[in-house]
């Protein structure tokens, strides 16, 4: 089938159908190219305004027609031929277009393996007032470019004469370049393939104002440990400080070419920014980078995705995805949806995606009424719990604190614990004994871990997990757990601080439990104590300090008259 690859938004059907005319030509299979397709390629170009891209195999067919730059038509890697990793594809592309080549070409060159990369220019119709619609096919400058066996740069390119690219014997050239290739156990099929199981993944970190260096840094060091949490390995980073952004590609045109070298060198297969980005921005850098280009909150979205087991968890997931996903719906072109190996793409799936916005729409209202009954139905098994009158105390902080491996020390549970963020999605909720030292009595009192919380935490997610966080807004105190041994952990509490103030209500009576003391420098400890006299230190995986939380959590439930505690003599 003669179907144009493409954006064809906007051209019109009689423009497609000589678009499509262009597969019944056929090239000598030596030439790269010759007079007549070079200029009914420029002619089309200029009338659509759109840059046009061919594909020939070596036999000289056109076996792709593409609307776009060789980044936005390329092959996708199951459709070019299977070749060992020292061969070209046997696939060349002409392009026609109004600029100058310039990064992207290049990586689409690489990615596909291409023999040669023909690019021609010609003048843009409509900055050329004077001739408004009147296509000037007269080609201006024609350049040639082909890969070389140079780890730094794998391509060159240069200028290339009429009478050369239409009258030379191409077919030796190429099994040369192919030779040099070979000669210098230059390894094409290293370029990403997007097939991987872990994504490669460049970072672009934009520095806002008002930002401080070390708050950059934080944010960069978090967004690592998400990427990580989320499967995926960061290959690479390119930053920049830039106090607006731009609203079509929130960096700056040559950020964005940086950061499409600088993927193509570290064969990245996906970008994250730590920064949320829109639906035209993502589409714009998308276009630009040949990649998918997703932000922060969407990794946060995929480490859920990937943690959730539970029923509940499962269904408040798909709905935070579905929710931040609607507003920004964008049909990603068919290379970008095989480009992405996990991230971003996980989830509701590209089908459904795909599928119209009403369609989402329902299946949203859908899940909002599914977790309305989980959330009475909590609400239930919390009543049924108030009725023992056992004081209820939720576990919040920061993901990663150390929440989970608190609550399993302290009454033996079994929940999963990882050096990961957000290891913890469904609440748990056990029963503490603990001794008053005064009186010698038993008091019980129902603790519950649950989801942590990070700065800037997804309002989609915060909808999406009402529910879970109920346990929190209706627990009559908190615990709330510190990682001490973190750098950023003043930042912590405040992002922690941030999240609760954002939640319909949650209990004033809050102990701080600063963790992981047993990794903490005596400055941070003694900062600590003076800044947070009350506080408590503890180790949950050595177990110090854990008696003194006990007894403070006797006080603490009497102080506060949390409820009336069930007296039960001791023995
Ligand atoms: N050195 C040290 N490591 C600890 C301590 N407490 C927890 N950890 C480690 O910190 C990591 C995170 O612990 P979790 O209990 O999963 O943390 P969490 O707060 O439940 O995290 P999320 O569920 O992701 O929000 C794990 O690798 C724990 O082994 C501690 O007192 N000392
Ligand atoms: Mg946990």
């Amino acid at each position: 089938m003669a179907t144009v690859h493409g954006n064809l938004q906007g051209i019109k059907s009689s423009h497609i159908k000589q678009l499509e005319k262009l597969y019944d030509q056929r090239l000598p299979g030596d030439r790269l190219l010759t007079p007549e397709i070079a200029e009914q390629l420029a002619t089309l170009s200029q009338t659509i305004h759109h840059p046009i891209s061919g594909y020939v195999n070596r036999r000289g067919q056109i076996i792709r027609v593409g609307v776009g730059t060789p980044l936005q038509t390329q092959l996708a890697e199951t459709d070019l031929p299977r070749r060992s990793g020292d061969r070209l594809s046997g696939i060349r592309c002409i392009t026609v277009q109004f600029q100058p080549p310039d990064p992207s070409a290049f990586i689409a060159l690489m990615r596909q393996r291409l023999d040669a990369l023909v690019v021609l220019i010609v003048a843009d119709p409509k900055g050329n007032k004077h001739r408004k619609d009147k296509a000037d096919a007269s080609i201006q400058q024609m350049h040639l470019a082909h890969i070389v066996p140079d780890p730094e740069q794998p391509w060159t390119v240069e200028a290339i004469a009429p009478n050369t690219l239409f009258e030379e014997d191409f077919d030796e050239r190429i099994h040369e370049w192919e030779r040099d290739i070979q000669a210098a156990g230059f390894d094409l099929s290293d370029a990403p393939t997007g097939q991987a199981d872990r994504d490669r993944v460049l970072l672009v970190g934009v520095m806002a104002e008002g930002m401080t260096e070390q708050q950059f840094e934080d944010s960069i060091g978090e967004l690592v440990r998400l990427v990580e949490s989320a499967q995926g390995e960061v290959v690479g980073m390119v930053q920049q400080k830039r106090s607006r952004p731009d609203p079509q590609t929130v960096v700056g045109q040559g950020k964005v070419e940086e950061v499409t070298l600088e993927a193509q060198r570290s064969r990245a297969n996906l970008v994250v920014f730590n920064r949320d980005i829109s639906a035209t921005q993502a589409r714009n850098l998308e276009e630009q980078i040949g990649l998918l280009v997703v932000d922060r909150t969407e990794v946060i979205l995929d480490i859920f995705a990937q943690r959730a087991r539970s029923q509940a968890g499962k269904l408040q997931v798909e709905l935070a995805q579905l929710e931040y996903m609607l507003p920004r719906l964008r049909g990603r072109g068919q290379a970008m949806s095989r480009l992405g190996a996990g991230i971003g793409t996980r989830g509701p799936g590209e089908t459904k995606l795909e599928t119209e916005r009403r369609t989402i729409q329902r299946r949203i209202n859908q899940l909002q009424q599914e977790v309305d009954q989980l959330q009475a139905h909590r609400a239930r098994l919390r009543h049924q719990r108030e009725n023992q009158d056992m004081p209820a105390i939720a576990l919040v902080g920061y993901t990663n604190a150390g929440k989970s491996t608190l609550l399993n020390t302290l009454t033996q549970a079994d929940i999963y614990t990882a050096d990961q963020l957000f290891a913890t999605l469904d609440p748990t909720t056990r029963r503490l004994t603990v001794m008053d030292p005064d009186t010698g009595n038993r008091r019980d009192l129902l603790l519950t871990d649950t989801v942590g919380f990070i700065h800037h935490l997804p309002p989609a997610l915060m909808d999406a997990f009402r529910a879970t966080l109920e346990e929190v807004t209706e627990a009559d105190a908190l615990l709330h757990v510190v990682d001490l041994s973190h750098p950023a952990w003043e930042r912590h509490i405040q992002s922690v601080q941030e999240v609760l103030d954002e939640l319909p209500s949650s209990p004033d009576d809050v102990l701080l439990v600063f963790n992981k003391v047993d990794r903490t420098d005596s400055e941070t400890l003694a900062l600590a104590q003076q800044t947070y006299p009350n506080a408590l230190f503890i180790s949950a995986t050595e177990r110090l300090g854990l008696e003194t939380l006990r007894q403070r959590l006797v006080q603490f439930i009497d102080a506060h008259a949390i409820t009336s505690p069930e007296i039960i003599p001791s023995k």
